[in-house]
């Protein structure tokens, strides 16, 4: 039997708009982006998507994404899980800063190869930014040695996968219809697994905004058909 997950990478965030590298740091949804998780939202409710699981992130612009999501769908009652492991890839010390700026100051390649490579690191945190974001009370109660100081997507699939088999798979293998509302680079990681997306193609893979993409998998949760509503 045919099993369905939804992923829905959040609306426009505020640093989208501002053009600015964003990973854990956990800003809001930009005016547009609310209404983009919303017609995500009317978007499956019209697709008649029934779901009894959903996963979220511990940042509030997927959170609110998935909220939306839900409430426009009308199944505000469906249980959700908000895990760390669906987090953003930390972007370490890129944080913050303006993608057009950086690549000015270090070059359109550099910055291309900071944002899509598979395995090559940003830089990371200072150790005053890494204090800081320890003491971040949605970071508190993760051990240490989980917080990341920068990620790359092979890092960022890594923490995400174990998530994915322990949460997400066995829903899926007792048919139940999931909705993940993620972020551009955590649901980058998911469909690297899913697909079986190479180490090199997965860089130009791009997962718009608000879009909901419809992921129908097979016994073994392979993709066996993928589609955007
Ligand atoms: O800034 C970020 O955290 C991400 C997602 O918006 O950006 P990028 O597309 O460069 O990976």
């Amino acid at each position: 039997m045919i099993k369905t997950l939804v992923m829905v990478r959040h609306g426009q965030s505020e640093w989208n708009l501002a053009n600015k590298f964003t990973g854990w740091v956990d800003v809001d949804l930009s005016e547009k982006g609310e209404k983009e998780a919303i017609e995500a939202g009317k978007k499956i409710k019209e697709a008649g998507i029934v779901f009894d699981h959903a996963h979220t992130s511990i940042l509030k612009r997927a959170i609110k994404t998935c909220n939306y999501v839900l409430e426009y769908s009308e199944q505000l009652f469906v249980p959700v899980e908000k895990t760390w492991r669906l987090n953003e890839r930390h972007y370490g010390a890129l944080q913050g800063l303006n993608k057009a700026e950086t690549a000015e100051k270090y070059g359109d390649e550099q910055v291309h190869i900071w944002r899509r490579s598979y395995d090559t690191l940003p830089p990371t945190l200072s150790e005053e930014a890494q204090e800081e974001q320890l003491n971040m009370r949605q970071f508190k109660n993760l051990p240490k040695d989980v917080i990341p100081t920068a990620e790359n997507l092979k890092i960022t699939l890594e923490r995400a996968l174990p998530y994915f088999f322990d949460n997400i798979a066995p829903q899926l293998l007792k048919d139940e219809t999931v909705l993940v509302a993620a972020h551009g680079n955590s649901l980058r990681a998911l469909a690297k697994h899913i697909e079986g997306i190479s180490d090199e193609d997965i860089m130009d893979l791009e997962i718009p905004t608000g879009q909901p993409l419809v992921y129908e998998l097979d016994d073994d949760l392979k993709m066996v058909k993928k589609y955007y509503l």
